[in-house]
């Protein structure tokens, strides 16, 4: 390819990007779209911080209501005291009782980098994702094609957010890499019958390119698991549950990390 039809190519994606930004957002909106998002291989890879990353969860699919009686801001806040790298906000509402304005409310009060946690299958919710403060994105390998896949993350990537591919087999790993992508999330949690298991991470983590963060997802519930997983390769863990099922989920946090140390 010549550096003509290279410049033409990134120009066409540049146009279409910010042809979606136009007609996506409203004025008061634009604020946010400008703000630079914060690396997420930067927070990750900070030894001084744990490699968790905290998940804001009121209820779902799999386990119902978690915990819906905490804010936004006490738990953000908290999380991040205890050593947070990131943040991962749901915004679904309908499964997770999420909302968009509870990634507002996280973005106001925090400085770290937060994961959009829903589900994306249109270029619209990614420049949306930014509108709302979010650094990452998430793009479950499962219900995109490799087109899709390539396509959303390149977008993200030219409005400068960090992508999180989520897989849950080899099949879909070795299907969807591409580039532009921050990092590759192991989901413990079978996402059509619900089953979870840590051993998907431990059998796909030399699967996972060098050069990507390795994320374990879902189902962490013990010190002891991250520690192997850290010696599996592993640089982040996500965890929901196992603090937001207590009353100050900042402070379970609190007690893990201090486990870990
Ligand atoms: O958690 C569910 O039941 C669920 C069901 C269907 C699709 C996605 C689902 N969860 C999203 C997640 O990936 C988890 O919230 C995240 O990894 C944290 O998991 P956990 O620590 O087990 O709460």
């Amino acid at each position: 390819m010549t550096i003509l039809d290279q410049i033409v190519q990134k120009k066409k994606k540049e146009v279409a990007a910010a042809k979606l930004i136009t007609s996506y957002i409203h004025l008061e909106e634009r604020e946010m779209f400008v703000r630079e998002p914060l690396s997420f291989k930067e927070f990750l890879l900070d030894p001084e911080r744990s490699g968790i990353i905290a998940e804001f969860k009121r209820k779902s699919p799999s386990k119902g209501i978690i915990n819906d009686q905490v804010k936004v801001r006490d738990v953000t806040q908290g999380y991040v005291a205890a050593g947070a790298s990131a943040l991962s906000v749901l915004t679904d509402r309908h499964f997770f009782m999420g909302a968009k304005r509870d990634l507002l409310e996280a973005r106001k009060f925090n400085n770290i980098p937060i994961l959009r946690k829903d589900f994306m299958i249109d270029e619209y919710q990614i420049i949306e994702a930014k509108t709302l403060g979010a650094d990452v994105i998430l793009l479950i390998a499962a219900i995109l094609t490799p087109e899709e896949v390539k396509q959303f993350a390149a977008l993200a990537k030219s409005i400068g957010l960090n992508t999180l591919l989520e897989v849950h087999n080899l099949e879909e790993l070795e299907r969807s890499i591409c580039d532009n992508l921050d990092a590759i999330g192991v989901n413990n949690r079978n996402l059509a019958d619900f089953s979870v298991s840590v051993d998907t991470s431990f059998q796909l983590a030399g699967h996972i390119p060098a050069g990507v963060l390795k994320i374990s997802e879902s189902a962490i519930s013990n010190t002891h698991v991250i520690r192997q997983l850290k010696e599996a390769g592993f640089n982040g863990f996500l965890i929901g549950e196992n603090f937001m099922r207590q009353p100050d989920p900042g402070l379970a946090m609190q007690e893990f990390v201090n486990e870990l140390r």
